[in-house]
């Protein structure tokens, strides 16, 4: 039977991968994807590259899964399965990142391919622990995003990945164009660390020299863990909805207004954004 939008008894829904890493809090990573694969309607599957140890304080620590593992949790699901559409998240590493972009040229997933990838070049957590070591950074310039249909890059990651510092929304364009030249066939550049703007305005721009405002109201909120995961997640499952690009970033971003907007608090310090509002028949 085919996939279709809407998943129901004994139909196969459309189904969407995530490769990324474990949040013990459940608030980002692979926790955050799945809620928001689930809240998309499609099914959710993860390659997790690593295990971090993580609360609402901050990441202690993280355990990274061998790049073996890694390519074989993406191989297994895709082979029997199938993916309509694959996020990255948190790759930890190099070898990592290298194991990641052989398994996408051998499966068809990347820009060139059937299967759309969508890549979150996340680097740190946003209490500024590192996720990405150091001499990795290389490997996703030049490795990953030459594959990426669309990479989702906050400001630091821009800085981190081209050197463009974004301190006013007239800088996004630059930022931008920056990404673009590193090889994504798009990028979406997220603007919730801009601090100076009273809205959230992120920006698409494609190698076609297509430009899309994303605009959107900034919700007086510090719990916004998970907020970068959740965006580009909801962005994933929409394209394996069979959305095209522009359309499924316009979802994303509906996505996260409502997820930011619907935020709580959690533990003594950063609260995520809320896949809650989605749900709306709780079986009891
Ligand atoms: N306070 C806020 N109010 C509304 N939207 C927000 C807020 N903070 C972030 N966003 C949105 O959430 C998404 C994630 O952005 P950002 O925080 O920049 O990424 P990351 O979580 O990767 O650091 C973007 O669409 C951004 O515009
Ligand atoms: C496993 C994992 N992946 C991604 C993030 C980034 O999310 P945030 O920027 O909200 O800390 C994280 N903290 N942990």
């Amino acid at each position: 039977m085919s996939p279709r939008s809407t998943p129901g008894p004994g139909v196969t829904p459309r189904t969407a991968l995530t490769i990324a890493g474990s949040d013990s809090g459940g608030g980002a990573g692979v926790q955050a994807d799945l809620k928001t694969f689930l809240a998309c309607g499609v099914h959710g599957m993860s390659a997790i590259t690593a295990v971090t140890v993580q609360n609402s304080l901050g990441v202690s620590g993280f355990h990274e899964i061998p790049a073996e593992t890694v390519r074989d949790q993406v191989r297994v699901v895709t082979t029997d399965i199938g993916a309509n559409a694959v996020k990255t998240g948190m790759l930890a590493s190099a070898g990592i990142i290298e194991a990641v972009a052989g398994t996408c040229d051998e499966l068809g997933i990347g820009r060139a391919a059937e299967i759309p990838l969508v890549v979150d070049p996340v680097a740190a957590s946003m209490h500024g622990d590192s996720l990405l070591a150091d001499s990795a950074l290389g490997a996703v310039r030049e490795v990953l995003l030459p594959r990426a249909t669309l990479t989702t890059p906050n400001l630091d990651e821009v800085r981190l990945l081209t050197g463009v510092e974004v301190t006013r929304r007239a800088d996004l364009r630059k930022a931008a164009e920056a990404v673009l030249a590193l090889g994504p066939r798009w990028v979406l550049i997220k603007a919730g660390h801009l601090a100076a703007d009273s809205d959230c305005v992120d920006l698409l721009v494609g190698a076609g020299g297509e430009v899309i405002e994303l605009p959107g109201p900034r919700h007086p909120t510090e719990h916004t863990h998970g907020g970068g995961d959740t965006l580009a997640a909801a962005v994933t499952a929409a394209l394996a909805q069979g959305r095209d690009l522009v359309d499924a970033v316009r979802v994303g971003k509906r996505y996260i207004m409502r997820a930011v907007a619907a935020a709580y608090p959690l533990g003594g310090g950063v609260g995520p954004v809320s896949a809650f509002w989605r749900v709306s028949d709780v079986p009891w």
